[in-house]
């Protein structure tokens, strides 16, 4: 039985730093690697970045979207892509997003956090814009197993606030809601819950409350999407010691070298390492 997400999580940042790298294999970037838009260039770029990777940050997040993008030859890299992170040390994230009413969640919950499902990683992200209680099945599942799950609640798209920042009669933010609900799930855990949030590095000073939530905060929006190590420290204050950044183009537009990749990684993560 493996120690719960929160537990080999703060083990891991504690070896191995905070940074998340994400392996995101646009064809943009498959091109510019000089490969072949494919899923024999897929699985060429993204072992590379295994090989790069895995072996020195805390936490490999796959972009399923991606993998996916290539039908079942693509869903067979991932399958490797976290069976080998795994294995190379790195806590494996799968963005995955999902979503929906909860005897489906129940069925993406086998699918990515049953024991010996092939798909299955340390811990993926959800969407609660079905409603946070939608998610009891992964949540549930995830706890038995010792497995994690984010949540989205503040993203770094600029599109998201119209829904996320939403108020209601008392005055409370959706994504305010999202962050008191996964709270309540990670009370009491010791040293950390396992029970995540996704809140973009890129949205500035949001007002969110994340001081009760006991887990930790994923940051997306680092890089390419424009945010700094400086605007970590404006969006999440005392909260910081909690926040994984997470970079994937800014990372992977070094390649297809596998040590000026993983040269970019080191000095991502020194950056972020210094600030938190
Ligand atoms: O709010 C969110 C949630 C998830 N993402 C994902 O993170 C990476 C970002 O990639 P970059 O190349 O570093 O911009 C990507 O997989 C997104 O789907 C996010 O950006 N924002």
């Amino acid at each position: 039985m493996r120690a719960p997400f929160g537990a080999r999580l703060t083990e891991r940042v504690a070896e191995r730093g905070p940074l998340c790298v994400g392996i995101d294999p646009h064809p943009g970037l498959l091109t510019d690697w000089g490969l072949t838009v494919d899923a024999a260039g897929l699985e060429r770029f993204a072992l590379t970045c295994v090989e790069a990777f895995a072996g020195e940050v805390a936490v490999v997040k796959p972009q399923s979207a991606f993998f996916e993008a290539h039908g079942s030859r693509g869903v067979a890299v991932l399958e490797r892509v976290l069976a080998e992170t795994a294995q190379a040390g790195a806590l494996t994230l799968l963005d995955v997003k999902r979503g929906d009413i909860g005897t489906t969640m129940a069925a993406y919950a086998q699918a990515y956090l049953a024991e010996g499902s092939p798909l299955a990683a340390d811990a993926i992200t959800v969407s609660p814009y079905l409603g946070f209680g939608s998610l009891d099945p992964a949540l549930d599942l995830a706890g038995q197993t010792g497995r994690g799950i984010f949540v989205l609640a503040l993203t770094s798209n600029p599109e998201g606030a119209s829904v996320q920042r939403a108020v209601d009669t008392t005055g409370r933010t959706t994504a305010q809601a999202v962050v008191d609900a996964a709270a309540a799930r990670n009370a009491g855990s010791v040293p950390l819950g396992s029970v995540g949030l996704v809140v973009g590095a890129t949205v500035g000073r949001s007002g969110l409350d994340l001081s009760a939530l006991n887990g930790p905060l994923l940051a997306p929006g680092f890089g390419a999407q424009g945010a700094t190590a400086a605007d970590l420290r404006a969006v999440f204050g005392d909260t910081l010691p909690a926040v994984l950044p997470a970079s994937s183009r800014d990372v992977l537009r070094h390649g297809p070298d596998v040590a000026a990749l993983r040269a970019a990684a080191l000095r991502t993560g020194e950056s972020v390492a210094q600030l938190l």
